[in-house]
């Protein structure tokens, strides 16, 4: 064969009738362009940034890696660099950007080499959680994960989960008026129980169950560990090897605590699923779609049932905090702006004027101002405010800067999101400005990139919208949220304060709920009875 190839290539070299120095001579110019790409290349700075100081502990030979509201000193940090800053912390090269501009030239139109992650120590070592998809690198086994998930939670499939949704909402709607004050534990049933029916068919009792309190504290360490910076292990892998007794080695004693979390998540509910199937009694979802097909195959994949499992356990993961923390958004959002309920309110009474039904997905084209209002949820304080990591694959070259291949790419979302430029006034939550009439000339884009970029889009983006929706239009149905009063009787406006991590959530604040006359009937019909929150 290769003498067949010599013979066609000799022949043909022959028909061009060529000097006989002229192939070595095409090679050597050739080498010598080659290298000289690859010398420029290398030539070329690195994008500007401040000096770490060594393991990005601070100190006088540079600055500290931020460990807490890294968004906010990335941001400051743009005012002296601009939008594409490079950092190295213990020779780890991180790009933070700042910008929905450069995020859009890297990670959406570059996505074929700024797609995968960087290994993450901490969380898939140390605390076990390696099944978590969406830490993998960009590979075949990664592909296979996001293909399945991709298939139960696109845009399309999300209707037939609606029914849960609105379940789910007006079990909500039951418990805040037995206890409104504990707004923060409804919340969590709510986005858990969605996600856990959609995935294992489990029906959370309505007041919460284990799966609700096990995804509360698993991922309590994982947003910890999400966030880029918070542990050195991550940056020094050989740290892992460190005994748990160690003195200092307290992230491995956490780790080893996350650890038995973690699989716990990844076991229990899929045990209980395979239990189910045995017994015949398994509901319709997910996890036992998959099963069945699988089982029915002549030659099973041995790895498919780790990847249901996988996929499964990641959306439990994923799906429950992250909604919760946007929902937590809204009513911090809607006890500082009373105008904006009253707004809400009227557009649902225009929809529904007989008031004898609660809101559904039926009326959503009724009800734009609401969608403006969800929309401004994601955009006003992000939940995750800088994106999981992305790692680069290739060298590249972005704006006459080299990027060299392997380095963690930090995209800041809540600079993008707050950006003056597109977001007028980007502090204030203002839903009209997702209004038609405000999104001209390049205003006010729809928040998209609340949801990440690329090919690690967040693919229960869909899931989640309509979650928050339905929430919304349910509660600002049902509730008015008011204002706490002081002693004097004095209403108190609660501080716009959020808590440090990466899966971000409002500092707990006091609001009361009164009820409304208006669509009692409908509530009435679903047992909510008279809110008992106490106005203080
Ligand atoms: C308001 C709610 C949510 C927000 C704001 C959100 C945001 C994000 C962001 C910013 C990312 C990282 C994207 C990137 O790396 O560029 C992400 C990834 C992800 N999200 Fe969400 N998410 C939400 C809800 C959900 C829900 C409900 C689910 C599951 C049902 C989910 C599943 C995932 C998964 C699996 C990934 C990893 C994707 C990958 O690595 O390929 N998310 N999400």
């Amino acid at each position: 064969m290769s003498t067949f190839i010599v013979e066609t290539l000799t022949d043909a070299l022959a028909d061009l009738d060529l000097k006989p120095w002229a192939v070595p001579g095409a090679l050597v110019v050739g080498g010598l362009g080659v290298c000289y790409l690859v010398f420029r290349r290398s030539g070329l700075p690195l994008p500007p940034g401040p000096t770490i100081s060594w393991l990005g502990l601070g100190g006088k030979n540079g600055v500290k890696m931020p460990q807490a509201y890294a968004w906010l000193v990335f941001a400051d940090w743009q005012k002296k660099y601009g939008d594409v800053i490079y950092i190295n912390v213990f020779r780890n090269p991180l790009l933070v950007v700042n910008s929905a501009e450069a995020a859009v030239d890297l990670l959406e139109q570059k996505s074929a080499i700024y797609s995968s992650r960087p290994v993450r120590t901490m969380q898939a070592e140390v605390m076990g959680f390696s099944w978590l998809f969406s830490g993998l690198p960009y590979g075949p086994w990664y592909k296979k994960h996001r293909t399945m998930f991709h298939h139960h939670f696109q845009a399309k499939a999300i209707p037939k989960y609606h029914h849960t949704l609105v379940d789910s909402a007006h079990t909500l709607l039951r418990n805040l008026s037995r206890t409104p004050e504990n707004l923060l534990h409804h919340l969590r049933r709510t986005t858990t129980a969605i996600v856990l029916s959609v995935c294992y068919g489990h029906h959370v009792a309505e007041q919460g169950d284990d799966y609700v309190k096990l995804a509360d504290q698993a991922m309590a360490g994982v947003g910890l560990s999400a966030n880029f910076g918070t542990f050195l292990v991550d940056y020094i892998p050989l740290l892992k090897y460190v005994p748990a007794w160690f003195p200092g080695a307290k992230f491995k004693r956490d780790g080893l605590r996350w650890r038995k979390l973690g699989l716990e998540m990844w076991n229990r509910p899929f045990d209980m699923v395979k239990t189910r199937l045995a017994e015949g009694s398994a509901e319709p979802c997910l996890a036992t779609t998959e099963l069945e097909d699988l089982f029915r195959q002549a030659n099973p994949d041995p790895d498919v049932e780790t990847l249901i499992k996988d996929v499964s356990a990641t959306a439990y993961a994923a799906g429950s905090d992250t909604t919760l923390s946007i929902l937590l958004s809204f009513f911090l959002a809607m006890v500082i702006h009373p105008e904006i309920q009253e707004r809400a309110f009227a557009e649902i009474t225009a929809a529904i004027p007989d008031g004898d039904r609660l809101p559904s997905f039926e009326d959503r084209d009724k009800l734009p101002y609401l969608d403006c209002l969800v929309q401004e949820c994601l955009r006003w304080n992000p939940v995750g405010n800088v994106a999981l990591a992305h790692s680069l694959t290739e060298d590249d070259v972005y704006r006459g800067w080299r990027v060299p291949k392997g380095t963690t790419v930090l995209a800041n979302i809540w600079a993008m999101l707050h950006e003056p430029s597109r977001y007028p006034s980007p502090s204030s939550f203002d839903p009209d400005r997702f209004s038609e009439a405000q999104r001209v000339n390049g205003l006010n884009p729809l928040p998209e990139l609340a949801y990440g970029f690329g090919r690690r889009i967040c693919p229960g983006r869909f899931l989640a919208t309509d979650t928050i929706w339905i929430v919304v239009v349910s509660v600002i149905a049902s509730y008015r949220i008011l204002k706490p009063l002081d002693e004097a009787g004095k209403e108190v406006t609660p501080e716009v304060a959020y808590t440090p991590g990466l899966f971000r959530h409002v500092v707990p604040f006091n609001l009361y709920f009164a009820d409304l006359v208006y669509l009692t009937v409908a509530r009435n019909h679903l047992g909510t009875g008279l809110c008992r929150g106490q106005r203080r």
